[in-house]
């Protein structure tokens, strides 16, 4: 079975790199010439050679592929599904973005199914840099369908010797999973770049945890799940690294700084989703609800602190 990438940016690249034979669309028709000519993404992976089994186009009739991942932003899914939705209707569609959705306050698998309801649709996510995936450094990933013959294939046929492939069927806890640590990831950096020190990122990563465990399980995910590369993996990986875009746009945020806006920051729009299906769902969600605040530009970060540092002591 063919696979196509819906999106070149810095993932879908990546994972066009790491499984070699697949048609790579971009919206951009000087993308695709340049990506053709260069045989690489120099703006998002330089120094990443496309294998030759890549091939480039910026025509989404020329991808016929049965299985299509979409490495496209959480917020543009929705748009985009309803503008070319109909060319895919017959496809496996794979989910590639982390996040919720801002107006139906649902993630990447739930979008496909809001725009193409007889669509079949998984969700690849966990913790990965594009970096590391397209240099062929080791990686596992959560695959996640609630079909459980096609995720199977989807596991197989997605898998490589460096990319390995857990199966889920829990489709609820791998998004949550996935677009919850970027919130968390945002806190983080804001701790680090106010030089409030690594303690006080260890208790924001464990208590951001209890948050996202919280909302995940009261809309129905299962607690491994949250454990597991979706939730807790990639919470480690992104919350860890300068090399997460969340975490260095939170570090900017905690030195008062500005963050290039042209990046992708997932954190920021999920952050504003979750606190509000937080208030919605009756749950208290204190990290989520701060990095809210913060990204709106509603208060300030030793505002944040001291809201967080002035809460009732509680049971762990
Ligand atoms: N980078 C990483 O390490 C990882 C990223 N992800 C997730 O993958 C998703 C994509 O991230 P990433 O690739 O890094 O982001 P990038 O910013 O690098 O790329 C985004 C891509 O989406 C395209 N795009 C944006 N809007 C549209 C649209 N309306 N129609 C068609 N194409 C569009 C952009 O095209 P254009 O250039 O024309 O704007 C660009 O190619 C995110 O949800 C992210 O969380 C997951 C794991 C790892
Ligand atoms: O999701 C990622 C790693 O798993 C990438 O993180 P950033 O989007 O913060 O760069």
């Amino acid at each position: 079975m063919s696979v196509a990438i819906l999106g070149a940016g810095a993932f879908g690249t990546a994972l066009a790199c790491a499984l070699g034979d697949v048609t790579l669309w971009c919206r951009d028709p000087a993308q695709a010439e340049a990506l053709q000519s260069k045989r690489e993404n120099a703006a998002k992976l330089p120094g990443v050679p496309l294998p030759e089994g890549v091939s480039i186009t910026s025509d989404l009739g020329q991808v016929s592929a049965e299985t299509v991942l979409l490495a496209i932003p959480m917020q543009q899914t929705r748009p985009f599904l309803k503008t070319h939705g109909a060319a895919l209707r017959d496809r496996q569609l794979v989910a590639c973005s982390k996040g919720v959705d801002l107006e139906l306050m649902i993630g990447p698998v739930g979008v496909i199914q809001s725009v193409l309801p007889d669509a079949q649709a998984a969700l690849l996510t966990g913790p990965s840099f594009a970096d590391d995936i397209a240099r062929g450094l080791p990686t596992a990933l959560t695959l996640a369908c609630a079909d459980r013959a096609l995720g199977m294939a989807l596991q197989e046929q997605l898998s490589t010797s460096h990319l390995r492939l857990y199966r889920n069927d829990d489709v609820i806890g791998a998004e949550l999973g996935g677009a919850l640590k970027n919130v968390i990831a945002i806190a983080a950096g804001v701790t680090i770049g106010a030089g409030l020190g690594e303690s006080a990122r260890a208790a924001l990563m464990a208590r951001g945890y209890a948050e996202m465990q919280r909302l995940a399980l009261s809309l129905g995910a299962q607690p491994d799940t949250l454990a597991g590369l979706s939730g807790l993996g990639d919470l480690i990986l992104t919350c860890g690294s300068e090399k997460s875009r969340n975490f260095r746009y939170g570090a900017a945020l905690g030195r008062g700084e500005a963050f290039d806006s042209a990046t992708t920051v997932e954190g920021a729009a999920t952050a504003r989703a979750v606190a509000k299906l937080a208030k919605s769902q009756g749950l208290d969600m204190p990290v989520t609800r701060m990095v809210a605040a913060l990204v709106e530009g509603l208060i300030t970060m030793p505002e944040a602190l001291a809201a967080l540092l002035a809460r009732p002591l509680t049971d762990e």
